[in-house]
Protein backbone atom coordinates (compact mmCIF):
# COMPACT_ATOMS: atom_id res chain seq x y z
CA UNK A 1 0.00 0.00 0.00
CA UNK A 2 1.35 3.46 -0.62
CA UNK A 3 0.81 6.20 1.65
CA UNK A 4 1.65 9.99 1.45
CA UNK A 5 2.95 11.45 4.61
CA UNK A 6 4.02 14.95 5.75
CA UNK A 7 6.14 15.72 8.45
CA UNK A 8 6.89 18.75 10.16
CA UNK A 9 9.40 19.00 12.76
CA UNK A 10 9.37 20.82 15.43
CA UNK A 11 12.45 20.49 17.59
CA UNK A 12 12.05 22.23 21.05
CA UNK A 13 14.63 25.26 21.25
CA UNK A 14 16.09 24.43 24.24
CA UNK A 15 17.00 21.08 23.05
CA UNK A 16 21.14 20.59 24.05
CA UNK A 17 22.72 20.76 20.52
CA UNK A 18 24.60 17.27 21.42
CA UNK A 19 21.10 15.96 21.67
CA UNK A 20 19.78 17.34 18.67
CA UNK A 21 22.95 16.04 16.87
CA UNK A 22 22.71 12.54 18.02
CA UNK A 23 18.68 12.46 17.63
CA UNK A 24 19.34 13.80 13.81
CA UNK A 25 22.10 11.39 13.17
CA UNK A 26 19.66 8.65 14.30
CA UNK A 27 17.17 9.78 12.24
CA UNK A 28 19.33 10.21 9.13
CA UNK A 29 20.40 6.55 9.43
CA UNK A 30 16.58 5.03 10.20
CA UNK A 31 15.55 6.92 7.16
CA UNK A 32 17.99 6.06 4.85
CA UNK A 33 17.94 2.41 5.58
CA UNK A 34 14.30 2.15 5.33
CA UNK A 35 15.31 3.48 1.73
CA UNK A 36 17.36 0.79 0.77
CA UNK A 37 14.32 -1.33 1.88
CA UNK A 38 11.99 0.25 -0.42
CA UNK A 39 9.85 1.19 2.15
CA UNK A 40 9.89 4.59 1.90
CA UNK A 41 10.18 4.85 -1.55
CA UNK A 42 10.89 9.47 -1.59
CA UNK A 43 11.41 12.05 0.53
CA UNK A 44 11.57 15.59 -0.17
CA UNK A 45 12.07 18.67 1.77
CA UNK A 46 9.25 21.52 1.28
CA UNK A 47 10.88 24.63 0.70
CA UNK A 48 11.48 27.29 3.35
CA UNK A 49 9.77 25.02 6.10
CA UNK A 50 11.23 21.94 8.44
CA UNK A 51 9.05 19.28 6.98
CA UNK A 52 9.19 16.47 3.90
CA UNK A 53 7.09 15.12 1.34
CA UNK A 54 7.30 11.30 1.92
CA UNK A 55 5.69 8.02 0.01
CA UNK A 56 5.76 4.70 1.89
CA UNK A 57 5.30 1.41 0.41
CA UNK A 58 4.23 -0.95 3.11
CA UNK A 59 1.95 -3.81 3.84
CA UNK A 60 -0.86 -1.94 5.76
CA UNK A 61 -1.85 0.63 8.33
CA UNK A 62 -0.42 -1.20 10.79
CA UNK A 63 3.27 -1.44 9.28
CA UNK A 64 3.03 2.35 8.48
CA UNK A 65 2.53 3.37 11.92
CA UNK A 66 4.92 1.00 13.75
CA UNK A 67 7.59 2.66 11.08
CA UNK A 68 5.94 6.24 11.71
CA UNK A 69 6.51 5.87 15.52
CA UNK A 70 9.72 4.15 15.36
CA UNK A 71 11.13 7.27 14.23
CA UNK A 72 13.74 9.13 16.56
CA UNK A 73 12.19 12.43 15.55
CA UNK A 74 8.49 11.20 16.60
CA UNK A 75 7.97 13.17 19.37
CA UNK A 76 8.92 16.33 17.66
CA UNK A 77 7.04 15.88 14.87
CA UNK A 78 3.36 16.57 13.55
CA UNK A 79 2.62 14.13 11.01
CA UNK A 80 -0.32 13.82 8.36
CA UNK A 81 -1.01 10.42 6.41
CA UNK A 82 -2.92 9.98 3.24
CA UNK A 83 -3.04 6.65 1.71
CA UNK A 84 -3.06 6.80 -1.96
CA UNK A 85 -4.54 4.09 -4.98
CA UNK A 86 -3.81 3.83 -8.33
CA UNK A 87 -5.98 6.87 -10.33
CA UNK A 88 -7.67 5.43 -13.22
CA UNK A 89 -6.27 7.95 -15.57
CA UNK A 90 -2.54 7.17 -14.69
CA UNK A 91 -0.33 6.31 -17.55
CA UNK A 92 2.10 4.23 -15.09
CA UNK A 93 1.92 0.69 -14.40
CA UNK A 94 3.92 1.64 -11.45
CA UNK A 95 1.52 3.32 -9.82
CA UNK A 96 1.28 1.00 -7.09
O1 LIG B 1 14.36 16.32 8.08
C1 LIG B 1 13.20 15.86 8.07
O2 LIG B 1 12.37 16.14 7.20
C2 LIG B 1 12.76 14.91 9.17
C3 LIG B 1 13.31 13.55 9.04
C4 LIG B 1 12.85 12.66 7.99
C5 LIG B 1 13.90 11.99 7.51
C6 LIG B 1 15.06 12.52 8.08
O3 LIG B 1 16.23 12.17 7.88
O4 LIG B 1 14.74 13.52 8.91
Amino acid sequence: MLFHVRMDVHLPHDLPPLDAADILAREKAYSQELQHSGKWRHIWRLAGQYANYSIFDVRDNEELHAILSGLPLFKFMDIEVTPLLRHPSSIRDNDT
